[in-house]
């Protein structure tokens, strides 16, 4: 395969920053870019998902959307690291809390990710692999993050294959027993993909769903709100 690529169209590797920022909406990419970025240029538009490369404080960075769900992203990830030499994707998604503590708008970092995708199964056997983050990045994000008085959780997530998921009431109250912090949908394709490639990757979430009050922000907050967790992206993004 050469590039562009069938689903990136950038016609040339220096389009593209070695870190990416990856928000399942690329209108959330588009935010990023036009309030974070200095002189970005869009990079791609193909199916609609929308990339850009800027400056954020002098540092060369791109953000584009990943699509929803595993089999979405996992497209583009593969497509970025593998083609165009991409060294590091940094998630920055929504994510629906699952424990009592992790409030609304609050930070999670994912240690790992956990899922009922099928993606590993023929790579490892009966061993479940646990997908992980780039440990150096994760620590650096902390202690980002709490340097700048979010508040931030860290723990692992669930990235479910379904939104409108019918979920059996014990098998979630076993993984809130276990200390799950919250469901999203795409991390566990990131993390096995990086680690195919010997690449790097993080993701950072802002709860926007509670499961256990039950509340949901609205659309708009999801898509051109949750500037914490950008900052904190863009902070952290390996240059
Ligand atoms: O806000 P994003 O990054 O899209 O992430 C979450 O939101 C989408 C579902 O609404 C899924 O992609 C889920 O992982
Ligand atoms: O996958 C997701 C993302 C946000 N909120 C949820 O409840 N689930």
């Amino acid at each position: 395969m050469s590039i562009p690529t069938p689903h990136i169209s950038a016609k040339s590797k220096d389009e593209i920053a070695n870190t990416v920022l990856m928000p399942g909406d690329p209108l959330r990419a588009k935010y990023i870019a036009e309030n974070f970025l200095d002189d970005y240029k869009q990079f791609t538009n193909t199916r609609g998902m929308l990339g850009f490369t800027g400056f954020y404080k002098g540092k060369r960075v791109s953000v584009m959307g990943s699509g929803m769900g595993i089999p979405s992203s996992m497209i583009y990830f593969n497509e970025l690291y593998k083609f165009y030499d991409v060294e590091t994707i940094i998630r920055v998604g929504s994510a629906g809390s699952m424990q009592e503590n992790v409030k609304l708008h609050d930070i999670v970092l994912a240690t790992s990710a956990c899922s009922e995708s099928s993606i590993n199964d023929n790579l490892f056997g009966n061993i479940h692999f646990s997908p992980t983050p780039d440990f150096d990045l994760l620590l650096t994000a902390y202690n980002k993050s709490k340097e700048l008085g979010y508040i931030t959780h860290c723990g692992q997530v669930h990235s479910s294959d379904q939104f409108y998921s019918n979920i059996d009431e014990k098998v979630f109250k076993n993984l809130q027993q276990y200390d799950v912090l919250c469901v999203e949908m795409e991390s566990y394709g990131l993390f096995t993909t990086a680690r195919k490639y010997g690449k790097k990757a993080l993701a950072i979430f802002t709860i926007s769903d509670s499961l256990v009050s039950n509340e949901a922000d609205s659309a708009e907050n999801r898509q051109n709100s949750y500037t914490q967790m950008m900052e904190l992206a863009l902070e952290v993004a390996p240059k």
